[in-house]
Formats: structure tokens, sequence, C-alpha cells
């Protein structure tokens, strides 16, 4: 049996930080990685979806508000192979410059996948490996629906798997995903259906973002089908499908992409051989400062269930290293005012509560809510105006700031600043007092 001061499991977003983070700190680390080195993010998730997401603008720029702009321009050909290639080029150099990092770091990688043998030692293809510290960051997978032909469809995995585009999609699931995923094939030209089983996506947002999303969506596509599950799949004789919704409708296309959310991958590691308690959906249980119910064994990432989001990962990884190796006894992550965006057409930024969250804490009569809207000045010159709207959650009589929410273009870019004036407890006197960039959309958030 191998013996190292660290072990970590998954060398995803939250894996890897970790990991590194010991090192520095002279641990002996060991990294067990059983498919590519990166995880979700780099290999099937942000860095993949963000460069479609680009591609997508790139295609916008051309097709929609290029010629208002002036430009009489005439496309030969669109290759989804050539952008694939690009984008597949650029995440092996991701992935080169993980093991140029890990190598620096004299972390020993294993490759395959871990299970426990007992709560000290996990095994890896019949090796064991024993640490006195180990984190699981094994992340998660997509969820497949239980109905008649499921298996026709592929998910978020599939799809960047993806060689060739396909003519006509339809996209199920209402989340980041769903709106994520429909948005770029919709804007590549793909005959794009969005398949939601209520009456707008992201309707877990503020009301406001959901409302926008769902009125650009209605006119700007990709065709939307409210109130709607998939009831089942079929193959057709062409080796298309054909989908048949509960509301009757029938869609026939190329692929069906499963956007319904995600599983945690913790139910291949053999838990049973541990103290390792799970919730009932497989989530790891643990406290402020991942630990899991077994001492010396902790847990972070999307496995935890916990804001599903990489920097959320990496921190939560990064700090639980300060504690154990560096004496920041007391470090841990702070789950509040998360900052985060949906790459939908156009972008959405979100920061603390929505209005009826804020509403349920504070109470009605103790905030006072901002909103701003207007057309982006990028489409105002062209046929293709397109709502921007904004809005700013104060609470209490010094008027905190304790939500903000955009949906706009540039919102993606514009967040991180607000996010930290926040963090440092912003209030609206303070955005007040701040002098306005212009002509920008970022501004709104000062001249309210
Ligand atoms: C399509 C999509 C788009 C996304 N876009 C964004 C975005 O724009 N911004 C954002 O912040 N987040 C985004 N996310 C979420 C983000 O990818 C995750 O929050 C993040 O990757 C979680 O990191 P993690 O370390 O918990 O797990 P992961 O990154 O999933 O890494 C877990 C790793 O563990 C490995 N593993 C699993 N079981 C074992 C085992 N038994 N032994 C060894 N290894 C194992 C897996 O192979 C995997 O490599 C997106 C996710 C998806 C699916
Ligand atoms: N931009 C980003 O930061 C980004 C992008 C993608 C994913 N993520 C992270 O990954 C997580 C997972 O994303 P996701 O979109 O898979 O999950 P999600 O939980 O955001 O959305 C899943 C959606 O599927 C719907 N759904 C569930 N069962 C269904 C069924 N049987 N039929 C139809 N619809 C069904 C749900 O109502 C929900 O709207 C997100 O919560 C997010 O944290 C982040």
């Amino acid at each position: 049996m191998e013996t190292f001061d660290y072990i970590c499991i998954g060398g995803g977003s939250g894996g890897i930080a970790s990991a590194n983070r010991a090192a520095k700190h002279g641990k002996k680390v060991a990294l067990i990685e059983g498919a590519d080195i990166g995880g979700t993010c780099v290999n099937v998730g942000c860095v993949p979806k963000k460069a479609m997401w680009f591609g997508a603008n790139v295609a916008e720029a051309i097709h929609k508000y290029g010629p208002d702009y002036g430009f009489d321009v005439t496309v030969n050909n669109y290759s989804w192979e050539v952008m694939v290639a690009n984008r597949q080029a650029y995440i092996e150099r991701i992935h080169a410059s993980y093991d140029r990092v890990l190598g620096a770091n004299d972390i020993t990688v294993i490759k395959g996948f871990a299970r426990f043998v007992d709560n000290k030692t996990v095994e890896v293809d019949g090796k064991q490996y024993t640490a006195e510290h180990i984190t699981i960051a094994v992340g998660g997978r997509p969820r497949f629906p239980d109905i008649p032909g499921a298996e026709l469809g592929i998910d978020s995995d599939g799809f960047f798997a993806l060689q060739t585009q396909p003519k006509r999609a339809v996209v199920v699931g209402a989340g980041y995903i769903g709106v994520e995923l429909a948005g770029v094939l919709h804007s590549l030209g793909t005959k794009t259906d969005l398949v939601i089983r209520h009456g707008q996506p992201l309707r877990h947002f503020d009301p406001m973002i959901a409302e926008t999303l769902t009125e650009i969506i209605d006119s700007e596509g990709p065709a939307l089908h409210k109130f709607s599950e998939i009831e089942k799949v079929e193959k057709q004789d062409d080796d298309s499908l054909k989908v048949t919704l509960s509301t009757g409708e029938v869609i026939e296309t190329d692929v069906l992409i499963w956007a319904i959310g995600r599983v945690p991958s913790s139910d291949k590691l053999a838990l049973e051989n541990t103290g390792i308690d799970t919730d009932e959906k497989g989530f790891i249980k643990v406290d402020k400062f991942q630990n899991t119910t077994v001492d010396g064994v902790y847990c972070v990432g999307d496995v935890t269930g916990h804001a599903e989001l990489t920097p959320v990962a990496i921190k939560a990884g990064r700090l639980l290293s300060e504690r154990l190796f560096n004496g920041q006894s007391d470090a841990h992550l702070d789950y509040n005012l998360i900052p985060t965006v949906v790459f939908s057409h156009p972008p959405i930024g979100t920061v603390g509560m929505t209005e009826p969250e804020a509403e349920e804490a504070y109470g009605k009569e103790n905030l006072k809510v901002y909103t701003s809207s207007f057309a982006a000045m990028y489409t105002a010159v062209t046929k293709h105006r397109q709502a921007t709207k904004m809005k700013l959650i104060c609470a209490g009589d010094d008027e905190r700031v304790v939500g903000l929410h955009g949906i706009g273009m540039g919102m993606d870019e514009i967040l991180q600043g607000f996010a930290v004036a926040m963090k440092m407890g912003a209030t609206k006197a303070d955005f007040d007092s701040c002098i306005a960039i212009h002509p920008t959309s970022a501004e709104e958030f000062v001249t309210m």
C-alpha cells in the first residue's frame, strides 16, 4: 500500500485546485482521475460551452446585426468541424498546462477510478493507497429520464461529442444547460426546439430575468414549448427521431438533448465500506468546513450539491488545503453572494437574493427595488432591437444592496465587479456615488 499525506479523488475543478494547494505547502499528494484531467468544466462544461457561445455570437454579428452596420457579407460556408477542431485543440492546451503544473508540484497522478476499501484506504485497479487526509471531488454526470426511448437522446457530454452540426435539435430542460445549449444551436442555424415543463425557463431566477428571457426567446427563438413534457421518443427509418410531447405535439428531429439536471457521482465510490453519509439523492453530506461524517475525509464541488459552479469547487478545495496544511484553522468557503452567469442569448448575471427571496427575508416594506429597462445600444441601431433589464434590490434604512440581477448584452462581464462591491456591503448610496462609464450598459447600475 502506497502512503501519501493527501489524496484527492477526482481531477476536476475542485480536486486539482486542492491538490495543487496542498503540494505548495510541501505535502506529498496523489490525484486520482478516471477520465480526462480537468473534469467536467474543461472537457464537457464551461470551456467547450463558452467557446461555442462565442461562435454563436460571431454568427449573430454576421447574420443578424452586421447588415444594419453596413456589412454586405456573403458567407460561403459554416464549418462546425473547424470550430470543434479548434475548440478541442484549445482544450488539449489546457490539459498540457494542467500536466505541467501538477508535474512542477510533484503530484502523483493516478489514472483510474477510485473506490473506498475503508475510511482510510482507496483502491484503483487493484492497488491500494492511503493518506491521513482524503478529499472526494468526483463531481456529477447528466441525468436521463425514465420514459420510452430516452436512450435515443444524448446529454450535454453527447452534445460536445457531435462532429457535425445537426440540422434540427430538440433540447429538454429549463435550467442553465438547456437554455445555453438551445441558444447556441439556434444562433448557429440549427432549427431548435426548447421543451420545458413550466411556463418559463430559469423560473427560480428573479422573476424579471425569467420573464424577460421568455419574451426574448418567444420573439427571437428558439421555438419554446411551454408546459410540455416528453412522453416518448421513437427512431424513424431515416434515423431521425420522432418526439411526442405531453401536449400531443410531435416534433421530428436529428438530435434530442436531455438537459434535465445532473446526479452526483458518489455511487461508484463504494461508500458502503465507509461511514460517509449521503443525502437521499446521493450528495455527500458536509459541514461548513467540507468535513464529511468521517474524520480525515472531506468533500468539495458538485458532489456536495452546493452551488454547482467551477469557481465554487476551486475555492472550496483551496480553502480546505489552507485549513489542513497551512494552519488556517477557520478557513472555509462563504456560500453567500456567489455571482453566477447564464450564457444565454443575451446573457444573464445574478448575485444575491431574488425579489421573492428578499421579501421573505426582510419583509416587502423594508425593501426598495430599482429597475432599468432599455434597448442594448449594440442592437438599438439595428432592426433587431433587444431588451436589457436590470434590477437592484436594497434592504433596510441604509439600502444595502442584497440582490443584483441583469439580462442583456455584456451582463456576463459586468457582474464580477458589482459582486465585489456587494461582498464589501455596498449600499445604494455607494452605487450612486460612483461615476458612470458612458455609454455602457453597466452604467445603469449606478444611475438608477
Ligand atoms: C454543460 C455544462 C456547462 C457548464 N458551464 C459552467 C460555467 O459556464 N461556469 C461554471 O462555473 N460552471 C459551469 N458548469 C459546472 C462546472 O462544470 C462544475 O461545477 C465543476 O466542473 C465541478 O467541479 P468538481 O471538481 O466538483 O467536479 P468535476 O469537474 O465534474 O470533476 C470530477 C472529476 O472526478 C472524476 N471522477 C469521478 N469519479 C471518480 C472516481 N471514482 N475516481 C477517480 N475520478 C473520478 C471525473 O472523471 C471528473 O473528471 C457547467 C457544467 C456543465 C455540465
Ligand atoms: N453558466 C454556468 O455557470 C453553468 C452552465 C451550465 C451548468 N451549470 C451548473 O450545472 C448545474 C446543472 O445544470 P442543469 O441545467 O443540468 O441543471 P438545472 O438544475 O439548472 O436544470 C435542470 C432543469 O431540468 C428540469 N427538469 C427536471 N426533470 C425534468 C424532466 N423529467 N423533464 C423535463 N425537464 C426536467 C428542471 O425543472 C430544471 O429546469 C447547474 O445547476 C449549474 O450550477 C452552470
